[in-house]
């Protein structure tokens, strides 16, 4: 019996001991090889995305005021030849001043073209479109950013209210996308970007016409993408969230005048310089589309498709909520 114990402890010992050689020559190397190719992995990711983004003429809209701005900077201090676009030429020279003290000591910045256009009219799009191919030669990523939100009821909204917001969030941008895409399908390289938001997904009440124009920016952006791969041009949606910028304030309400009202869900919101770098690597990984949101935001997606009946009662509920509030 002594003996018989004697031999289990002597097993015990050698398998403890196969054990420990077994993690030293097999599992501790195989763990660290894989955490090496990884990190070598991310490391190769990174650089090809910085080459990426280095020297890349870059189009924003809308780069006057909030998430354009930010990705203005962003793309900037990654090397891009930045085009900046607004309505406003006194803010786009300031930007530009703004963005000739930002130095980078690593990288070649570039001083950026501004072109000023209003994208609610079709024929300055066209023609913008066609001077920043003949100034630039090509676009190697547009990032259709400007746009207004809406607040106001369906019933009080007129009709003109309705199209100024589609205009400028849904007709212009595409308007923008049509004129550049030839040269960039000619070209075989491109990337076109969609700053949607979370109500390109949802619709919630009092907002209708911005929902309506987001929901039809994610759809034409999302037969583009599958139209355009075969001449290896990528198209990016990118669906945020509250942000704190001036949206709200610029509102046009359902008398078309402007909100004015800095709202609390945007006066909380991710700052315009935290999605700018989303943005940034977003298009440096030519991510297909992205949703950068708060908790309740990115579940209000999840719980319009899992279980709308659902997600439509409490909309209903809101709407009531908000319709009291207003009238007291
Ligand atoms: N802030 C938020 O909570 C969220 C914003 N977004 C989206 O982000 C994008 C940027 O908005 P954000 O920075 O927040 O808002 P801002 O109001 O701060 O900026 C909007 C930009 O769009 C420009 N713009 C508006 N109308 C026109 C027009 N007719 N022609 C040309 N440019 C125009 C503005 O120019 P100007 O200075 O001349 O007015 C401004 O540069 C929008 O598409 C918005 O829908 C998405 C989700 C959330
Ligand atoms: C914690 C449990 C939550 C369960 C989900 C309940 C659903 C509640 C509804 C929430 C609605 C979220 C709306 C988000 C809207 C949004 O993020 O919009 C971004 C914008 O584009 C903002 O534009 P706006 O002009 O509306 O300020």
């Amino acid at each position: 019996m002594v003996c018989f114990l004697s031999s289990c402890g002597s097993r015990k010992t050698i398998q403890k001991g196969k054990l420990m050689d077994l993690t030293s020559t097999v599992i501790i190397p195989l763990l660290f090889g894989s955490l090496g190719i990884f990190a070598l992995f991310r490391l190769l990711q990174w650089m090809r995305m910085r080459a990426y983004l280095q020297e890349a003429v870059v189009v924003i809209t809308g780069a006057t005021s909030g998430l354009g701005k930010e990705c203005a900077k962003a793309f900037h201090a990654a090397g891009s030849k930045l085009v900046l676009c607004g309505r406003d030429s006194e803010k786009l020279k300031d930007l530009v001043q703004q963005l000739s003290t930002m130095t980078n000591h690593r990288k070649n910045t570039h001083k950026p073209h501004t072109v000023v256009f209003d994208l609610s009219d079709t024929k300055t799009v066209l023609n913008a479109a066609e001077d920043i191919l003949k100034y630039l030669g090509h676009v190697d990523i547009l990032i259709n950013n400007a746009g207004i939100s809406f607040r106001g009821a369906i019933v009080d909204t007129g009709l003109d209210v309705d199209k100024k917001v589609m205009e400028t969030n849904y007709f212009g941008p595409i308007a923008l996308t049509k004129a550049l895409l030839p040269s960039m399908i000619k070209r075989r390289q491109g990337h076109i970007v969609a700053i949607s938001s979370v109500q390109g997904k949802i619709s919630i009440p009092f907002r209708s016409a911005y929902a309506a124009s987001k929901h039809a920016t994610q759809a034409f952006f999302d037969c583009l993408r599958a139209e355009v791969e075969q001449y290896d041009i990528d198209v990016t949606v990118v669906s945020p969230g509250y942000i704190q910028t001036n949206l709200s304030l610029n509102a046009v309400t359902a008398d078309g005048s402007r909100y004015g009202v800095m709202d609390k869900n945007t006066a909380e919101g991710q700052t315009a310089a935290e999605v700018a770098q989303v943005v940034l690597n977003a298009v440096g990984q030519k991510k297909k589309e992205v949703l950068v949101a708060g908790l309740t935001p990115s579940l209000a997606v999840y719980l319009r498709n899992l279980f709308p009946r659902l997600f439509f009662t409490l909309m209903a509920t809101r709407a009531k909520k908000e319709r009291k509030a207003k009238e007291s």
